[in-house]
């Protein structure tokens, strides 16, 4: 097997002044050409894990346990080694980041000839061929200001932005949500065919569990600053065992469950138990072993759960609907 690209191991990230836990023992390891969805609700921590990874957390915070990209430490120092060459980064309010005085061909230019030393000609030809290649029409989108796009046209100029370098790294910090779902499919089936063609791994951060899904080869469910549930997407999608995993997936709306009948996650998004369990006092299936005793990921690598009413057993395998007796995985 190939060696890691990015490595996490027990990353744990504190407020500083407040002492408040906002990351915990995370670890995950990604390889070349792996497309990983990081999913959970608002405040579950997804994005602070995306600003470790790019070596920016705060001052504020408390860092713990590290991250190494292939083989050496990320750190705030070291990060200008990596960041916006090798490992890309496109935020959730990407527009932010154009200039209203400059035409989209000149701004890619721009980021060419600052990492490269590619002519002007090859330049120009680099970026017509990156903006083929995220299916717009080239010529006219590179003479155009970013105003001049629709949304689901800026949102391919940003990820060929992001690709022009041929990054080995690419982490989308909710780069769909604010998209139609057929504009957000289109999205997600471009980085597939990007991640494909260029053998670069994919972090795609969401809160939209179904729609990460279909196109991730990897999943990992977070819930207060832990994964709840992590794996490759088949078996979670064969068999989603955390409650928590099994209500993100009740609140799709089907066409047999309308919006009038969708199951809601009970509480609050923010509602964290540090004492045992994260979810424990949101999940409807919580015991008192869930309020006290920390859970750590049980299962096999290809599969693992964090809950206490989980149970592995080696070559078992099961589909639940419910938790309410313990499943294997
Ligand atoms: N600068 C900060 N100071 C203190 N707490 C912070 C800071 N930034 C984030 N947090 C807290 O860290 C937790 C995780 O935040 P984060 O932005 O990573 O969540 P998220 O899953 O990305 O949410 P969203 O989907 O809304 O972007 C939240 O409880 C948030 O309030």
């Amino acid at each position: 097997m190939n060696d890691p690209l990015l490595e996490m191991k027990e990353l744990s990230i504190v407020v500083k002044h407040t002492n408040q836990t906002i990351i915990q023992s995370l670890s995950f390891t990604i390889y070349s050409g792996d497309m990983v969805g990081i999913v959970g609700e608002s405040g579950s921590g997804k994005s602070v894990t995306a600003q470790a990874i790019l070596g920016s957390i705060p001052t504020s915070f408390n860092m713990g346990g590290s991250i190494l990209f292939e083989g050496e430490y990320i750190s705030f120092q070291k990060k200008n080694k990596f960041i916006g060459t090798e490992i890309c980064y496109i935020p959730q309010d990407y527009s932010n980041g154009f200039s209203p005085f400059f035409k989209i061909g000149s701004q890619m230019n721009e980021q060419l000839a600052t990492h490269t030393s590619l002519s002007k000609k090859q330049r120009k030809k680099r970026i017509l061929d990156m903006l083929e290649r995220v299916q717009l029409p080239a010529e006219k989108v590179y003479s155009s200001y970013h105003f001049e796009l629709s949304g689901g046209q800026l949102q391919r100029v940003v990820i060929a932005s992001a690709m022009i370098l041929n990054p080995k790294l690419l982490i989308c910090d909710e780069i769909t949500t604010a998209l139609d779902p057929k504009n957000a499919d289109q999205i997600m089936q471009l980085l597939k065919d990007l991640q494909t063609q260029y053998n670069t791994a994919i972090i795609f951060i969401s809160h939209q569990l179904h729609h990460v899904m279909n196109y991730c080869d990897q999943l990992a469910v977070m819930y207060g600053g832990e994964w709840m549930e992590y794996g490759l997407t088949t078996k979670i999608k064969k068999n989603p065992t955390h409650p928590y995993t099994q209500l993100l997936l009740n609140t799709i709306p089907t066409i047999k469950a309308d919006a009038e009948h969708l199951q809601l996650i009970p509480g609050e998004p923010g509602e964290v138990n540090r004492e045992g369990c994260p979810f424990a006092t949101r999940c409807p299936y919580c015991e008192p072993v869930c309020l006290h005793s920390h859970v750590t990921l049980k299962g096999t690598p290809l599969h693992q759960v964090a809950c206490h009413l989980v149970t592995t057993k080696e070559g078992e395998g099961t589909t639940s609907d419910s938790i309410k007796s313990p499943v294997y995985i």
